[in-house]
């Protein structure tokens, strides 16, 4: 199945859950089974009736590429294992259940389906010689790779690729996704991510993100109750017409955009020389703002305030994370990879576990933006998505800002209002639809909104 609102785990998690299912009684050999059943039926959809070539680690990810070939085999399908190394414990049993052909990984014949049962979550070097080289081969002859857990070569963890790396079109995660199938190498080279949970109970503060429920205003609501969104206008006010324009339409029930001359999206948004502290449920900071004295001076009185602020753009690049500490009025900080390793130096990798602690420093909700967006609390909680990458235009971060003010506006909880800001984002984009620009955002959100009711 496509996971949707699940759990993302570590390859120590995983390797926990699955000591505490055998802890229970469960064994290794059914878990194996169970998982090479799921193995079966999926390369089962993508052969199409074809041969299969299956490649088997000496780890438990080939004992699972070994019991896989047997259902396989017995269901009629052409298939050969071509194996590197002896297997070793569980996937000995594994190995030995097998009575097909079994050739050496630098034998593997290219056929159109690949099942890549190489390494898992165990890998715990680089690939290089005979392997990488039958994995280049492979993956240039091959029409489809099923990826056994997680492609041959990412780091479970981090993502990141050990030497080369099998490139999977699809990846069916065993027990739980991994945070690598979310980051660094892992985002172009899992294919569709699929998941068999195995009937493992795998829980995580660390979270897909799922769609929101919203809710429409009550009865009793008006533009106050609703909430009131500053947004703080500077040299580049375009950009904050953006996120004005966002908050207006995410939900916000006033918007008040303050700067002189700083133009408005539409009517509805209302330009002022200064946001009344007293009114104002959000304050955005940051889009077009700039970065000279003015802008030092308006950030430093936002941030010394006790209103809820959303900081963004250039106000990423006049403060430090720890002055963040000193705020006790909720925080949320958008920034894109630049502005994060400014403030909290380059994640080393994990981005999410990156993301995580940088809001344990600062104390804010941090959304850190890119091809996978993390939102992280200071409570340990994060929710990971991946939104259309036409959204690598100029602007897009502005909207995203007005959007989780907008959200904080509506609902006063910071880690809520940014996963659900991040959500309606990635719907946006997705119905506005390739090639869009920043301005085509703003009139989808309602329809986003209107999912989520
Ligand atoms: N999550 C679940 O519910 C289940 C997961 N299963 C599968 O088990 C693997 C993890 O198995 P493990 O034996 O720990 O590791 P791997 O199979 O990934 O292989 C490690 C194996 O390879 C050697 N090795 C590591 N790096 C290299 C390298 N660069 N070159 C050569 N050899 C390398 C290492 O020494 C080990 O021997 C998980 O992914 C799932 O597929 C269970 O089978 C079912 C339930
Ligand atoms: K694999």
């Amino acid at each position: 199945m496509r996971p949707v609102d699940a759990p993302i785990v570590t390859a120590a998690e995983m390797r926990a859950a699955e000591a505490a299912c055998f802890a229970g009684g469960a064994s290794q050999t059914a878990l194996m089974e169970a998982a090479a059943r799921a193995i079966a039926r999926e390369a089962a959809r993508f052969a199409m009736g074809r041969p299969i070539t299956v490649l088997a680690g000496a780890g438990n990810n080939g004992g699972d590429a070994f019991g896989a070939a047997r259902f396989l085999a017995e269901q009629g399908f052409d298939v050969v294992v071509a194996a590197l190394g002896q297997a070793g414990g569980g996937a000995a049993a594994m190995r030995s259940r097998w009575s097909g052909a079994t050739v050496a990984l630098h034998e593997a014949p290219v056929r159109p389906l690949v099942v890549d049962g190489l390494f898992g979550i165990g890998l715990s070097r680089a690939i290089t010689g005979a392997p990488a080289a039958a994995i280049e081969r492979l993956r240039a002859g091959a029409d489809f790779v099923l990826a056994i857990d997680i492609a041959s070569g990412l780091d479970a963890d981090s993502g990141e690729a050990r030497g080369i790396v099998l490139r999977a079109d699809a990846t069916l995660a065993l027990g739980a996704v991994k945070r690598g199938h979310f980051q660094g190498a892992g985002i172009g080279a899992s294919g569709a991510l699929l998941l068999d949970t195995l009937g493992l109970s795998v829980d995580s503060p660390v979270r897909m993100l799922a769609r929101p429920r919203l809710a429409a205003p009550g009865a009793a609501d008006h533009k106050y109750t609703r909430g009131l969104v500053g947004v703080v206008a500077g040299t580049m006010p375009g950009a904050a017409r953006l996120a004005a324009g966002a908050a207006a339409r995410g939900g916000a029930g006033y918007v008040v955009l303050a700067g002189e001359d700083a133009g408005v999206p539409f009517d509805a948004v209302v330009q002022r020389a200064a946001i009344d502290p007293e009114r104002a449920a959000a304050v955005l900071v940051g889009p077009g703002l700039g970065r000279g004295d003015m802008a030092c001076t308006l950030c430093e009185e936002w941030l010394s305030s006790d209103l809820t602020l959303v900081l963004d753009g250039d106000a990423l690049s006049l403060i430090d994370a720890d002055s963040l500490r000193l705020r006790t009025a909720p925080t949320v900080l958008t920034p894109h990879a630049g502005e994060f390793a400014r403030l909290f130096g380059e994640p080393s990798g994990d981005r999410i576990a990156a993301a995580l602690d940088a809001a344990q420093r600062s104390g804010a909700v941090v959304v850190l933006k890119g091809a996978t967006t993390i939102v992280a609390s200071s409570s340990g909680e994060a929710r990971v998505h991946r939104p259309s990458s036409w959204l690598s235009t100029a602007g897009t971060g502005d909207v995203l800002a007005g959007l989780v003010a907008a959200r904080l506006a509506v609902t006063k909880a910071p880690f809520r209002a940014a996963c659900e800001a991040v959500w309606l984002h990635a719907r946006a984009a997705a119905l506005a639809g390739p090639a869009l620009v920043a301005d085509d955002l703003a009139m989808h959100i309602p329809i986003a909104i209107a999912e989520c009711l």
